[in-house]
């Protein structure tokens, strides 16, 4: 299936449900799972550091050294099964993804709270290109304005999600917690990481 825009207002969403077949997304699930060294996380909260809810590693380009909620995060090289992906999502999107955040939810409890991408080292729109594999889970977005905006998508395994232009600016998203009797779930949020020759001359 093509990507389509998902209407929401001062956002630009794409998606995809079935961006990856099936065996593709089975392969890329089950070698994803072995291979990446999925650790914990510590994350800053209403000023407390806490384990993460959640497994995640952060892959990329040697220089696409990342900093968020608090910490820094140094690159781990990029799995094998990762190459053909990241240069099909290039042609997807028309950006240079120089890094990812991989997330896995190891069941309904693992989850991610309220948050925009809205790091500096991404820039002030960037592109983030959203694959999920394994158990659907439900991914929502929020108005940040408090006028009560807001959309549920289920995002399912081998869809892609693009979230563009003002989208971090204007809402925030999450993977709320589910008491259903989910699997375990990946998802690989590929970013434009601006490196340190890229960033833009202090003043
Ligand atoms: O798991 C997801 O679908 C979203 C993850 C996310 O928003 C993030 O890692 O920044
Ligand atoms: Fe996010």
């Amino acid at each position: 299936m093509p990507l389509t825009s998902v209407p929401l207002p001062d956002a630009d969403l794409a998606f995809d449900p079935t961006w990856l077949d099936a065996a593709q997304a089975d392969a890329l699930f089950a070698a994803l799972l072995a291979q990446v060294p999925w650790e914990t996380h510590r994350i800053r909260m209403f000023g407390r550091t806490v384990d993460s809810p959640r497994l995640s590693c952060w892959i990329g380009d040697p220089e696409a050294s990342y900093r968020y909620s608090g910490t820094r995060f140094e690159p781990r090289p990029w799995p094998q099964v990762l190459a053909p992906l990241r240069v099909r999502l290039r042609e997807a999107a028309s950006i240079d993804f120089n890094s990812v955040l991989a997330n896995l939810y190891r069941d309904g409890r693992d989850r991610m709270g309220w948050h925009s991408d809205d790091e500096p080292e991404l820039g002030p729109r960037p592109t983030i290109a959203s694959i999920s594999l394994g158990a659907p889970r439900r991914f929502l977005l929020k108005r940040r304005d408090g006028s009560g905006e807001r959309l549920a998508l289920e995002l399912p395994h081998g869809s892609l999600l693009l979230m563009r232009g003002e989208t971090q600016r204007h809402y925030r998203h999450a993977l709320p917690p589910t008491a259903r009797p989910v699997g375990a779930r990946i998802n690989l949020t590929f970013r434009a990481i601006r490196t340190r020759q890229q960033a833009p001359a202090p003043p």
